[in-house]
């Protein structure tokens, strides 16, 4: 059972289907490419670079994560990979700052990826108006569940960026009810349950969730947890969802030649290329 407050929130916020009319949900117009990195990992500028080696790949939609001291929805990878980026002194003002240097050569749309902590640190207010104002399209609190959402949706409605949500296999009918009234931008679909991390087969069981949101509304709905492969993303694009996530695997890039920049960078946009591959159904 929803709570009454829970059921006013989704009432008195919701937000009609959005497609084509924000930048981040005018991207899922085609299948689209998540690429995600942890802001300022290893560094502010290494950062930029390797942003810029995605952007060059063709990534659809940039995914940046704010960096912080205890993510727990992350495995290892992802975990190593915040802890770079605070030992390099990356603060959340920093973030910001590096969505700004991304803005000054691209337009491709950027989505926040961050724990409830850091926004409430901030201030709620002042976490949605910076991030406004550096360029931000979409904000994911991870951690946040829906029916304590109300803030962050007023927020983002006021600032006109998107706020997605998470859904996972074992989402319930009336969560996805209340979602589905909530999100916009796009719905972010986990694949599998536990923590994030590169896994060797695609598990099925978000095929049905898709086909469950689907029924619900026509946000688009990109699939993330554990993909690495142009055949994943082909599999996931063939099953009716618009886009593909990847976060693991292209930090796993980033650790992997943390003393080689150019080779990084290298093989950031030759493995955007193949899963924009595989997304289109090419043969790799
Ligand atoms: O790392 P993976 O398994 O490729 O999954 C994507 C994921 O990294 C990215 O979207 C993400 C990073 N941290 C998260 C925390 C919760 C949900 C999603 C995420």
């Amino acid at each position: 059972m929803l709570s009454e407050n829970s059921q006013k929130i989704s009432e008195n916020l919701k937000i009609q289907s959005n497609i084509g009319k924000s930048r981040l949900s005018s991207a899922f117009k085609k299948p689209a490419f998540v690429a995600y990195t942890v802001a300022g990992d290893p560094s502010f500028e290494a950062s930029i670079e390797a942003a810029k080696a995605l952007i060059d790949g063709g990534c659809t939609v940039l995914e940046l994560g704010v960096p912080f001291s205890d993510p727990v929805a992350d495995g290892d990878v992802i975990q190593r990979a915040d802890n770079r980026a605070i030992r390099a002194g990356i603060k959340t003002g920093d973030v910001f700052r590096l969505v700004k240097e991304i803005r000054k050569f691209s337009e491709i749309p950027i989505v926040f990826l961050v724990y409830f902590n850091i926004v409430y640190q901030r201030g709620q207010g002042n976490f949605y108006r910076e991030a406004k104002e550096a360029g931000v399209d979409g904000i994911l609190i991870v951690d946040l569940p829906p029916e304590e959402a109300g803030f962050a949706c007023e927020l983002s409605r006021k600032y006109g960026i998107d706020q997605i949500f998470l859904v996972t296999p074992t989402t319930s009918d009336e969560r996805l009810d209340m979602i589905a009234g909530l999100a916009s931008g796009f719905i972010y679909l986990v694949s599998s349950l536990g923590v994030t991390g590169v896994r060797k087969n695609i598990s099925t069981d978000a095929f049905l969730v898709l086909n469950r949101i689907k029924e619900r509304t026509d946000i688009p709905v990109a699939i993330g947890f554990g993909i690495s492969k142009p055949e994943h993303a082909a599999k996931i694009i063939r099953s009716g969802a618009n886009g593909v996530i990847v976060g693991s695997y292209i930090v796993s890039v980033i650790e992997k030649n943390l003393n080689n920049p150019d080779i990084m960078c290298d093989e950031l946009r030759l493995f955007t290329k193949m899963m924009i591959k595989g997304i289109a159904g090419e043969q790799i």
